[in-house]
């Protein structure tokens, strides 16, 4: 099932043209992999998919039963200077609970915790602080906060980048498995072509001489860096 349709995109910043044109779908449980040079719109076009900014031209179409955005969730790059709060993990991913002034968790909350904390592999890390824990946990407990929203729709923008690549891998496979077995789309916006042509589904490709949208499965990585290099 299509959850969302992109058509003759274009978007304009200060009277120049990010790109235009731009065509492409959102599947239901598949990974798109939004990839391109620094500078190129990746992060523009996230915003206008997340409802923050205005097309210049084109639509975005949500298929959805009352054609509004789904519920969305979003994990940001790890960088090493990051802050990191004086919290347990659980604790940390307990934030992403909307407990209003409530200062303690339902049995539902616990329930769900138990389950989010065991699907990102931090289950035995529950009592760590995560101002100690490695960039990569950390990364995963980032990714278990945002889980624990149900997402239908999760943006992982450049979530692999600063970590180490047994890192990178453990928070893809997380990723994949969690969607596997859960209604979980995913938008990944990525620089990592291994990353993107072992764990993506779809590819667009975003250059600011011409677009290009398919399945990762037949496409020509070798090509495609090829490509994606002579932009850099
Ligand atoms: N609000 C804005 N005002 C002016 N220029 C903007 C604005 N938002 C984005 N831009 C410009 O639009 C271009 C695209 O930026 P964007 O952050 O989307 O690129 P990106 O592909 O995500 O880059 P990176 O890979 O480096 O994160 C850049 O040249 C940026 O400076």
């Amino acid at each position: 099932m299509n959850l969302l349709t992109g058509r003759d995109i274009g978007i304009k910043v200060d009277e120049r043209w990010l790109y235009r044109e731009v065509d492409f779908h959102l599947a239901q449980k598949r990974m798109l992999a939004i990839v391109g040079d620094n500078g190129v719109g990746k992060t523009t076009l996230l915003q206008a998919i997340l409802g923050q900014r205005k097309l210049t031209e084109g639509e975005l179409q949500w298929h959805t039963e009352n054609g509004k955005q789904p519920t969305i969730r979003y994990v940001p790059q790890y960088r090493p200077d990051m802050q990191a709060f004086p919290l347990y993990i659980k604790d940390f991913v307990a934030l992403s609970f909307d407990r209003g002034l409530r200062p303690w968790l339902s049995a539902q909350e616990k329930h769900q915790l138990q389950h989010i904390l065991e699907d990102t592999n931090l289950l035995a890390l529950a009592d760590r602080r995560i101002d100690t824990a490695s960039g990569g946990e950390r990364q995963r407990a980032y990714l278990a906060q945002a889980l624990a929203q149900n997402p239908q729709i999760l943006i992982l923008d450049e979530a692999t980048a600063n970590l180490d690549n047994s890192a990178k891998y453990e928070l893809m496979d997380v990723v994949k498995h969690y969607r596997d077995h859960h209604d979980l789309t995913i938008i990944m916006v990525s620089h990592d072509l291994d990353i993107v042509s072992d764990y993506g589904d779809d590819y667009l490709l975003l250059t600011p001489h011409g677009n290009e949208f398919g399945d990762c499965k037949d496409a020509d990585l070798a090509r495609l860096k090829v490509r994606y290099d002579a932009d850099v």
